[in-house]
């Protein structure tokens, strides 16, 4: 039996018997120290198990019917206006598919990395990679040159596609790079391009794809260190889909018209705008980038009623969004970082004709992993991140003893479900320490159920700053700054921030008589790295806390950073 169909087996058991050792209130069974969801997909909502379904073909099956794609819109351009409808997408992504495969010579299993902000024409990228077997790599544009030459290098990229204004930074690698958008380069190729000139008489070979092919391999630092490559193969994204459909059904949100502001790099743009809301056949309006003032335009202006966000933005609407009608607001979502009590009761109390849905997720989950099924329960207990999205297991595995725990007990979240990554590109060993044999995903936070099984996440065990829902690993920035001649020595803590959730804060012990200042540490680092990576503050100090083994003691450095903080009010 697959991992997929032991956790149905067993969850269509536990749902429908009770046996003695499982509490149907939790969802903990005392025997085996799992915690099951307590939601069961309906019949509409089944995973499609066809072995040889990839994902884009399921994303535009799910498209509305021929009679209303062509009016029914996908998407629309925030600054501009324009707007795509589904029959539009369907016809645009088939051309692109084409022209990638017959023009381009790409072929199933190939990596495409793709180098962009959001635009109207990023779901097509994805879908016109996925449908041809190709694999979909995805970057931040605002990293820099060394950071994308890594990541081509590791993904093995066999083309680029590239935003005309970062191409620069995919020159020395020596792929072969198109452009996203036309420009007056005569000698550059783009996507727009390939679109309107493909032949739509020329047949697209069947890819013989299989679930279990990869289609993505998506960028994360996981639990420790620098950045590796999560493998999530069309399975997961077909379970994740699924999910999203599901979700978008149980909370009436088929109607709505959503912001989309979150980059479509990272998996959580990714699952929700290039892919699942295309597949609930929903309409999203796209900003390139985030700006506060464009969103509150935006939403004013297309009468959003529905925004997937992170914290900063949800602590932005509280504050300073008095002047603005937001009154088609419907239902905001928060994720990709925790959301404190105050900022969401803050939410409430300003917009109470809003439903606030805090949600938890990974790139190694492929995304969401828990959510709010009700208004009412989110608003209940603010500080949740819901319950287990259905076909999720969980975990709380005690740091010391290893002792799986029951509710109101912390320890390290395990989560298992088909969405679960299937590992991180050659780097067996990251892979062997991060999913167990069998099969469970350390996500490297503190966390607990409580006895209703809603999820709480209470600290981090990974050593990972969260600078405005985005990943920072300790590790990259200590490289980086021990390679500067007066450093003796540097250790990289996070500090709390309200706007931003976390910042990068840097300990550093000095060479002998050297002079360095902390805005020259501040510059050292920035001018290496992508700009939420940023050490955004410095402490001189002369010796850096380490265990005898070697390790950093953060702890000790968040505590005399806290206590610096309070000997200067
Ligand atoms: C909207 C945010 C919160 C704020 O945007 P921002 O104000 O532009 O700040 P940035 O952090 O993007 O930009 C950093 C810097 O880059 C600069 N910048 C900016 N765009 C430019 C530019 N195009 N040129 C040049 N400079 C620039 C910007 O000015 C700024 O500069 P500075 O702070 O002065 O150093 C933005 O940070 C953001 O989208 N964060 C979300 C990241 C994100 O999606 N994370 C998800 C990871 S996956 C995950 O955890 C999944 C969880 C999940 C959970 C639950 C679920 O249900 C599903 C999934």
């Amino acid at each position: 039996m697959s991992a997929e169909e032991e956790m149905d087996a067993a969850a269509e058991q536990r749902l429908g018997g009770s046996p003695p050792d499982f509490d149907g209130r939790s969802g903990f069974d005392s025997r085996t120290g799992v915690y099951s969801s307590l939601i069961k997909l309906g019949a509409q909502h089944r995973v499609p198990t066809r072995p040889d379904l990839d994902t884009a073909t399921f994303v535009l099956s799910q498209f509305p019917s021929p009679d209303c794609a062509e009016s029914r819109v996908a998407l629309i351009d925030s600054a501009t206006g324009r707007r795509v409808t589904y029959a539009e997408l369907r016809r645009s992504i088939r051309m692109l598919a084409t022209g990638l495969y017959h023009g381009l010579g790409i072929r199933k299993g190939d990596a495409v990395f793709l180098l962009a902000p959001n635009s109207l024409l990023y779901p097509t990228i994805c879908l016109a990679v996925l449908s041809i077997g190709a694999v979909l790599t995805t970057a931040n544009p605002l990293n820099t040159q060394s950071e994308i030459s890594k990541q081509v290098d590791d993904s093995g990229a066999k083309v680029a596609i590239s935003a005309p204004e970062e191409l620069h930074k995919l020159l020395q690698t020596g792929v072969p790079t198109l452009l996203t958008h036309r420009t007056c380069d005569e000698n550059s190729l783009s996507i727009e391009e390939l679109i309107d000139c493909s032949d739509p008489a020329l047949e697209l070979p069947p890819a013989q794809m299989s679930q279990s092919d990869t289609a993505a391999i998506l960028y994360s630092s996981g639990t420790t260190g620098t950045s590796k490559g999560v493998i999530l193969t069309h399975a997961k994204f077909i379970a994740m889909m699924t999910l999203l459909k599901w979700s978008v059904d149980i909370t009436s949100s088929n109607n709505d018209v959503f912001l989309c502001f979150l980059p479509m790099f990272h998996v959580y743009g990714l699952a929700f705008f290039a892919l699942g809301l295309l597949h609930s056949g929903t309409t999203t309006v796209v900003m390139p980038r985030f700006d506060f003032k464009a969103m509150l335009d935006a939403i004013q202006a297309y009468q959003v009623s529905n925004i997937p966000a992170v914290p900063p933005v949800i602590l932005g609407l509280v504050k300073n969004s008095s002047s603005c009608d937001l009154s088609s607001l419907r239902r905001v979502g928060s994720g990709a970082a925790p959301l404190s009590k105050e900022v969401a009761e803050g939410f409430r109390e300003k917009f109470p004709w809003v439903e606030l849905r805090t949600g938890y997720g990974l790139t190694e989950s492929c995304g969401a992993a828990t959510y709010f099924v009700t208004d009412e329960q989110a608003k209940a207990l603010a500080g949740s991140s819901g319950r287990l999205l259905p076909r999720f297991c969980a975990k709380v595995v005690d740091t010391e003893t290893g002792l799986a725990l029951p509710p109101n007990r912390e320890g390290e979240l395990w989560l298992k479900s088909p969405t679960v990554m299937k590992g991180y590109l050659g780097n067996a060993e990251a892979t062997a320490a991060t999913i167990t044999s069998d099969g469970w995903l350390r996500t490297g936070d503190l966390c607990y159920f409580d006895e209703d099984g809603f999820l709480y996440i209470v600290d981090r065990i990974k050593e990972l700053i969260k600078h405005n829902g985005y990943q920072v690993a300790p590790a990259e920035l200590e490289a980086i700054l021990l390679s500067h001649p007066s450093v003796l020595d540097a250790a990289v803590i996070p500090v709390e921030d309200e706007a931003a959730g976390q910042i990068p804060m840097a300990y550093v012990v000095r060479a002998a008589g050297s002079e360095l200042t902390q805005q020259e540490v501040i510059q050292f680092v920035a001018g290496q790295v992508a700009p939420y990576k940023k050490v955004r503050k410095v402490g001189f100090i002369n010796a850096i806390p380490r265990s005898t083994a070697g390790k950093i003691l953060r702890k000790q450095l968040v505590l005399l950073s806290q206590q610096e903080v309070i000997s200067r009010l």
